[in-house]
């Protein structure tokens, strides 16, 4: 007879081998994964060890501390903060009988949870069925060492295929991926082509980043405060004092993701992400430490996507949460990256006007030039200079004629120059 409340049908108990503070922030953040996910937690055991055991991960006088308190609180399944291999993980569910899961498991449940589109379903799928041919190996390691005593039922030839099944599935996923993205990709590069700007939002899970590209595009993109609110990337056009701009929304880092993770979620990113100036989102209510891990988190991810560092533009973001002489700490760790910086508050848009002036004088390769058109000339090149280029002035002269001081990426400005002088745009116009 179980004595479990109905409210406690999704509880857990978490668990860690803690080897340096920065291995207790990831414990305290498999909490907020673990909430994330839909669970209540219920118990926690951290045990302080350098070495993993071999069987179990966690040391073996910890095992029983984890039986008592599976039995007192008789959670769903135990979450582990350390990476188990798959025989740890039999070992623990049979000794515990109840189901293990590690930290990459459950960032796998959440993705799954929050994926919406096609693109994300199928990346989750890739990432499991990669962890799946991982685990195959290792299972065929154990049975060539004569290790598996029951551990797969149908034995050597049964992971065999397996193993055989789960590669074919990875290439028809990998190939199906690659379609959607060549069409996604297409979409962007078409209009990077014509000479927009391009800014991406980039950071750690819950800085903020959707409620940023909420508030300088007037969209509603999903926030719920919790980690990974956002699985795929989202763009919109917008015109930042008048220069129009594709601003793009991007999946949230996270310390320690696993490989297979990194491979289907950052190919994403990483050709979204190679843009002309890449905002980092930093949430400045976290404590000093943290900004310090999250920051660094942040900086070496984007360096692994092969981002040139120059483009990159930080922005302190919650300052509506932190004060005075916290804040300037704060602040100093920004200013120690070297890299230029704001402070704002994406929800209060406090901030908003500094950053956009910072992220216009970062726009690359800009010229400006000065134009006369005739009001009869074509109306399409006049609907273009207002589509790809920032209008500084506007001024009438005689004969219907107009002289225009335009800006925007050196390319389009020069062919729009020519074709202000080419009469046969004007005759070209006018057949239309
Ligand atoms: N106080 C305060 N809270 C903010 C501010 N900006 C964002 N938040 C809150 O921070 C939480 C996370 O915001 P999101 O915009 O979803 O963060 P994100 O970076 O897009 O997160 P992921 O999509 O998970 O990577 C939400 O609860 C927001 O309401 C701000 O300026 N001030
Ligand atoms: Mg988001």
């Amino acid at each position: 007879m179980s004595d479990r409340k109905a409210s406690d049908k999704n509880s857990v108990v978490i668990a860690g081998r803690i080897n340096s503070p920065g291995d207790l922030a990831l414990f305290r953040e498999l909490r907020e994964l673990a909430n994330a996910a839909g669970y209540i937690i219920v118990g926690e055991i951290i045990q302080k060890r350098k070495r993993e055991d071999p069987k179990y991960n966690i040391g073996r006088g910890k095992i029983s501390e984890l039986k008592k308190l599976v039995e007192d609180k008789k959670p769903l399944k135990i979450i582990f903060l350390n990476n188990l291999k798959p025989s740890q993980a039999y070992n623990l569910a049979k000794e515990l009988g109840i189901e293990v899961i590690d930290r990459y498991e459950l960032i796998l449940e959440i993705f799954a949870k929050r994926a919406g589109s096609k693109e994300s379903l199928l990346q989750i799928e890739l990432a499991k069925l990669k962890r799946e041919l991982s685990f195959a190996k290792e299972y065929i390691n154990l049975s060539k060492r004569g290790e598996l005593h029951g551990f797969l039922g149908g034995g050597k030839y049964a992971v065999d295929s397996y193993y055989t099944y789960i590669s074919s599935r990875i290439t028809k996923i990998e190939e199906e991926l690659d379609k959607i993205r060549k069409i996604k990709n297409m979409r962007y590069n078409k209009r990077v082509e014509v000479g927009l700007y391009t800014v991406s939002l980039a950071g750690y899970t819950g800085a903020g980043k959707t409620t940023l590209f909420n508030t300088l595009t007037n969209e509603k993109g999903y926030v719920d405060g919790k980690p990974f609110a956002t699985l795929s990337t989202l763009s919109r056009k917008v015109k930042l004092q008048g220069y129009p701009v594709i601003i793009t929304d991007t999946i949230g880092f996270i310390d320690s993701l696993p490989e297979s993770l990194l491979d289907a979620f950052y190919t994403t990113l990483r050709e979204t992400i190679i843009s002309d100036v890449i905002l980092l989102v930093v949430d400045l209510t976290d404590p000093i430490p943290e900004i310090r891990r999250k920051l660094s988190t942040s900086i070496d991810t984007l360096l692994s996507l092969g981002i040139n560092i120059s483009k990159v533009l930080v922005v302190g973001n919650k300052i509506d949460k932190a004060t005075g002489e916290e804040l300037r700490e704060k602040e100093k760790l920004l200013q120690n990256t070297g890299l230029e910086y704001v402070l704002v508050s994406a929800t209060k848009r406090i901030g908003i006007h500094s950053l956009v002036e910072k992220v216009v004088e970062m726009l690359p390769d800009k010229l400006r030039e000065k134009i006369i058109i005739s009001e009869d000339q074509s109306r399409d090149l006049l609907e273009e200079i207002l589509e790809k280029c920032k209008v500084i002035s506007f001024t009438g002269l005689a004969d219907r004629r107009l002289l225009l001081e335009i800006e925007g990426r050196r390319p389009i400005i020069s062919k729009i120059k020519a074709r202000s002088n080419n009469p046969q745009d004007a005759l070209s116009a006018r057949a239309l």
